[in-house]
Parts: C-alpha cells; structure tokens; sequence
C-alpha cells in the first residue's frame, strides 16, 4: 500500500481522483488539501461520501501538510496557482502528478505567451514529464513531477499520433473541433456556466487562440522530433483547434480533420492504429462506428473511430473521452500505477455508466 494524497482535494479533478483512489487495492488515501474548506469534513462539502471510508476524513489546510509523509501527491489545481505550490512540494523528494497547465512544456516562452503568465520556475517545467501515458511510458516510470496532460489535449493527441508520421499525412493542416461538458471547466463559479447559461445551447470559444492548441501542437512536434522514441522526422505539425462548451455534465468529442497526400484505404489507416496502440489497455479503436461521449463517460476509456473520405481525400477521426477521467484523474491513477508497477488498470476497472 502506498500513501497518496491530493491538493485542491474538492474540485472536479480532485473529488474524481478520491472516487478512484478510495477503491484502489494499492492505495491509502493520506491527507486532502483544501483552501476554501480546510479543517471542514470532507462529507460536509461532498455529502456523497457518508457511509464511505472516507467519512470520518477532514479537509486539511497547506499549512499543516507534511509532503514527506505521503509516497506520491496529486495536485490538483487551476494553472499558475500549482506553479508554486508543486515547487514546494517537489522539495520534499515525494513524487508529483500535476493536473494544470504549469509544466507541460520544456519550452517556457510557449508557456508564457499562451498562458499569458510568467512562468516562476522553468529549470522545474524543462524536469517534469509528459503524462500522456501510451506516448511516454518508459519516461514515467522514471519521473518526479509527472505533468498530466489536459482533456481536449488527450482526445486530439490519441486521434492524431498514430497517423501523423505516416507519407501520406499533411502535418501543417490539421483541424480540430471539439466539444466538452461543462464539467471541464471546473467547479468554481462563473456566470457563462450557470445552468441557465449553457443548458439548451452551444457555442464555441476562443478559436485559434485557445492555450490548448499550442500543447497539442508542441506535443505532436515534440513526437515528430523524436523525444518520445528515435524518430527523426523532417516533418512539422500545424494545427487549428475550435473548442465549444455543450450541455453534458462529462465527455470531450473531438472531430479532427486530416488532409492526405496520396490515396490511402480505411485498411492501411486501421491498421497504422492498430500497430501504434497494440495491445493499450485504455484505447479501442472501432473499425465500422464512430465512438460515442456515453460509451467513455465514466470510465478511463478512450474510443477512436474514422471516416475515409475517398472523394476530398481527407481522414475525419472522432475521439471520445470523459474528461475527468482518461482527461485527468484516471490518467492520472494510470500513470501512478506506472510509476508503482502496479496493474495499470487497478482501480480503473469501471464501464461507462448506464444510462
Ligand atoms: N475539469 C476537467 O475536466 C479538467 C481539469 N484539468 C485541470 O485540472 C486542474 C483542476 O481542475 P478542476 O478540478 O476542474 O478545477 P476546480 O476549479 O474544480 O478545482 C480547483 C481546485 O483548486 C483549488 N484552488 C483554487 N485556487 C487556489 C489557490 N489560490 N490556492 C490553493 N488552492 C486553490 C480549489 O480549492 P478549494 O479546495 O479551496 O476549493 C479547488 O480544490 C486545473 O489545472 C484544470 O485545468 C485537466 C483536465 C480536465
Ligand atoms: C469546458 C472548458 O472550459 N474547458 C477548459 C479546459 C479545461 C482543461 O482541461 O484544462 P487543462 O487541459 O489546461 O488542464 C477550458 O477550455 O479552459
């Protein structure tokens, strides 16, 4: 058993990661950090968990952790904020899985000029690791600070890496579109996410200029250059990604566009998906569908399915993920079992939810 716990314990991502964690065989939930509600009981602010072994847990304040004391730490906090805090904790020697933006990328100027914040401490970021587990296993393993990465990222980078490298894929004009449930934009209050606001209807937000294009597009020319295995492609990826909030509680779809420079059959793409993600426990890649959010949502599955335009010789791939899971806390429990040789799928044996 190892001792784990979470900061910024009872938003969205860190009330997911307790829901994974309190079932895990391996796991003995240590200390749950809370700002807003430090030294409450965690069932007073998450009712749900009367009856559980957590009922009698309380929510503890920053000041008094002690970072030593835990084997592994979730933070799970809004970017800029964990910056800081996973600098201090870091310190303590214990291993970090970070759920933000803040070390994501080795190269800091990408960072600050997406983000639009100074990044404090960049010798970190350029130390952390990439948490995509199927893209990066081996480097994991091996990790202090494990930089998770975000849901519309996981969605998109799952669609687009088996296929990227291959001769007859246009890297430079990619397109992503994709949708979320309202639940990827946290639990603190905003009046665009009142029910009233976004129930009934959908929009898109922030095209071109989303901080998430640049992280899947770092990603996919980090994976092209090689960092993820011996690669040595001359190619370069360019992508434009459209974010819309749809009214769902969970689940990304991400809709994205490749144009193909040759003729290709649906055969020779499944099969590249096929050879990529082997026996991957987490990915299915559907031959005659397309995946659907309620197929995924509520369990760390990830389903792709695509569509061979002969006509316009394009690829049209959909990705589906829950994003509070394969998008964050179960990727995050994925690759803490990595770390821990632990099954990867412990704790993550649950199906979609029905209905
Ligand atoms: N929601 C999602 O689907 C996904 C989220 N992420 C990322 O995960 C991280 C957490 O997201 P999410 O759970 O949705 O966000 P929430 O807004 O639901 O929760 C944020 C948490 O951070 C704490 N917090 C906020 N400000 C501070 C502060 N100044 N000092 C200390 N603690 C603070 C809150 O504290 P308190 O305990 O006081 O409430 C809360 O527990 C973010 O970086 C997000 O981008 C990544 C993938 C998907
Ligand atoms: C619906 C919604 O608002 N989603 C959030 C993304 C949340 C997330 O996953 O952010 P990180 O990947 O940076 O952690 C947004 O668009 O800002």
């Amino acid at each position: 058993m190892i001792k784990v716990s979470i900061v910024g314990a009872t938003g969205y991502v860190g009330i997911e990661l307790i829901r994974l964690l309190q079932q895990h065989p391996e796991v003995q939930i240590k200390d749950l950090i809370s700002k807003s509600n430090a030294n409450k009981k965690l069932v007073d602010v998450y009712p749900q968990f009367r009856g559980s072994k957590l009922e009698k847990q309380t929510l503890m304040a920053i000041k008094d952790f002690k970072p030593e004391e835990s084997e592994l730490i979730f933070t799970a906090l809004p970017h800029g904020v964990s910056q800081d805090i996973s600098f201090q904790l870091v310190k303590s020697g214990t291993r970090i899985i970070d759920m933000s933006g803040d070390f994501r990328y080795h190269e800091i100027d990408i960072y600050e000029k997406w983000y639009g914040v100074e990044h404090k401490h960049p010798e970190l970021a350029k130390k952390a690791v990439y948490g995509l587990t199927e893209l990066n296993r081996a480097q994991i393993k091996e990790a202090q600070l494990i930089a998770n990465p975000g849901c519309y990222v996981t969605a998109s980078l799952l669609g687009i890496l088996p296929l990227i490298d291959s001769d007859f894929i246009k890297s430079d004009s990619i397109i992503i579109d994709a949708k979320s449930g309202v639940s990827g934009a946290g639990r603190s209050l905003k009046s665009n996410l009142l029910f009233s606001e976004c129930h009934n209807t959908m929009k898109a937000y922030s095209p071109a200029v989303h901080r998430h294009s640049s992280e899947i597009e770092y990603i996919l020319n980090e994976f092209l250059r090689g960092s993820y295995d011996n690669r040595s492609s001359k190619k370069r990826a360019e992508v434009l990604f459209t974010p819309h909030l749809i009214p769902i509680k969970r689940g990304i779809l991400a809709t994205i566009y490749l144009d193909c420079s040759r003729k290709s059959s649906a055969r020779e793409i499944y099969d590249l998906y096929a050879d990529f993600y082997g026996e991957e426990k987490f990915i299915q890649i559907l031959k005659d569908e397309l995946p659907e959010v309620k197929n995924v949502a509520g369990s760390n599955f990830a389903q792709i399915g695509f569509k061979y335009d002969q006509r316009t010789d394009r690829i049209i791939v959909v990705s589906v993920l829950d994003n509070m899971l394969k998008g964050a806390a179960g990727q995050a429990v994925q690759n803490m079992n990595t770390v821990f040789a632990f099954a990867e799928d412990a704790g993550l044996e649950a199906t979609a939810l029905f209905p």
